[in-house]
């Protein structure tokens, strides 16, 4: 066997090992002041760990190399590429005022991310909320914070919407609270990166039962309460890009995401006869805790990911928060069945054969050219 063990990788070994001798120092002792003293160490050596896995990845240049050595700048955000400054992101709310005035929304996932952004819009544009996820405290937290900016109710309701007999008691919990919703978002999602044969059984379970089946147990049992009022209502799924392409690395979270697409794009042909809309954004790269703890917990892919975004950004939770505004609202009552990419170009970017070429230089372009242009007549 050939084991390639440079300097830098020993010592990324060493500095994970150690981390994993010191989490267990953590667990073992139990003297408060002795445990923080090795909390702190932990992070340390994880941050370290971190900074190395990131040079072993994406080599520095000699500048930056104090910066990486030191534990604070380990999970610094990447740098926007130029061309961002051509697109800076509005995180105006686009709609005019009012223009959820009277209307019930119901948020999945609503606390944090994408979600509380969401919530945040339609609660000042008028709606009254209800968000509904496991953390009934991080609800309360969020459904406060938002009632005291908008004036307009936010109310939160514990549900993991992987139970279907705890997706039917939200639902009866709102409809005493608010009545049924007039614009349903089905935003929860559970996800991380992780080779596919390291996956367990319940590994993949998990992701799809919070992302497919969660979508469905709530979009079927509200859609036959709807149904049953002969209520009309617009509903819409966050997926994300691949879940058009695939992806290796998150393949629960792909396949789940598909599914998702499927299940909307199908209810907006059968159920559109009862005056519900169906909808889908897919969204790309949005720096929020939940997503990029765990698809990106070292911070090492962040810089390479923008590097493949036409607009040279991430996307801002705000960005998402007007489309799903506008294709919740009855200024959209002609879309359904509709699939919305929002990505900074990043999905054509990576499908193009040739986009690499962007990477040549304008006298290589003339080289180039003239070697095609001698191929003349042969
Ligand atoms: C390249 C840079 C990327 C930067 C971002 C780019 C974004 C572009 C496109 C993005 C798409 C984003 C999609 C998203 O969905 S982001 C949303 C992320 N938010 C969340 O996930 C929030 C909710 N998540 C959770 O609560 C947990 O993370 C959870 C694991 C999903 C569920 O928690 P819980 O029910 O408590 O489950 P557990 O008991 O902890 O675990 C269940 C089984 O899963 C196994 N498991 C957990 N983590 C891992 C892991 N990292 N690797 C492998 N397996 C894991 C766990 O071991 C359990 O299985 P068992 O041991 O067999 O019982
Ligand atoms: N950020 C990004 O780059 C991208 C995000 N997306 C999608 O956007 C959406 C929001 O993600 P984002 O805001 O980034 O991440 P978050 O982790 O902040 O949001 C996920 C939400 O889902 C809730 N949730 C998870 N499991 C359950 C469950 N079993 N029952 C009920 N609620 C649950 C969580 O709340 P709690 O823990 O309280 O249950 C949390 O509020 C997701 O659908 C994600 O796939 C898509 C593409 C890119």
């Amino acid at each position: 066997m050939n084991f390639d063990l440079s300097h830098e990788k020993l010592f990324t070994y060493l500095l994970i090992l150690c981390s994993i001798i010191i989490s267990f120092g953590g667990v073992v002792r139990t003297h408060k002041t002795t445990y923080r003293a090795c909390a702190v160490g932990r992070l340390n050596m994880a941050a370290a760990a971190a900074v190395v896995f990131r040079r072993n990845l994406f080599p520095l240049k000699l500048g930056q190399k104090a910066c990486a050595l030191h534990s604070s700048c380990a999970l610094r955000d990447a740098d926007p590429l130029p061309q961002a400054s051509f697109f800076p992101p509005n995180d105006a709310t686009m709609l005019p005022p009012g223009s959820f005035s009277d209307k019930v929304a119901f948020v999945t996932g609503g606390g944090t991310g994408l979600g509380r952004a969401m919530t945040q819009g339609l609660s000042q544009l008028g709606a009254t909320c209800v968000i509904a996820s496991r953390k009934l405290e991080v609800l309360q937290k969020t459904a406060e914070e938002i009632t005291a900016q908008t004036g307009n109710k936010v109310f939160p309701v514990a549900c993991d919407v992987r139970d279907p007999a705890a997706v039917a008691q939200c639902l009866d919990q709102m409809e005493k609270l608010t009545g049924l919703p007039d614009v349903v978002i089905n935003n929860a999602a559970g996800n991380f990166v992780s080779p596919s044969e390291k996956l367990s059984p319940n590994g993949w379970k998990t992701i799809v039962d919070i992302v497919l089946n969660g979508t469905a147990f709530v979009t079927l049992e509200l859609g036959k309460r709807l149904i049953r009022q002969d209520k009309g209502a617009s509903f819409l799924a966050i997926t994300t890009i691949y879940a058009e392409s695939g992806s290796g690395f998150v393949v629960p979270s792909a396949s789940a995401k598909a599914g998702v697409e499927a299940l909307y794009k199908s209810l907006a042909a059968e159920w559109g006869r009862y005056g519900l809309r169906f909808n889908i954004i897919q969204p790309g790269p949005i720096r929020t805790k939940g997503a990029f703890s765990r698809l990106d917990p070292t911070g090492a892919f962040e810089k390479s990911m923008i590097g493949r975004i036409p607009v040279g950004r991430l996307g801002t939770p705000n960005e998402i928060k007007n489309l799903a505004l506008y294709m919740s609202s009855h200024y959209a009552t002609w879309m359904s069945g509709a699939v919305v990419r929002l990505d900074g170009g990043e999905y054509v970017s990576m499908a193009g054969e040739f986009n690499d070429l962007r990477k040549v230089s304008k006298q290589q372009w003339d080289l180039i050219e003239a070697m095609i242009r001698q191929t003349k007549g042969s």
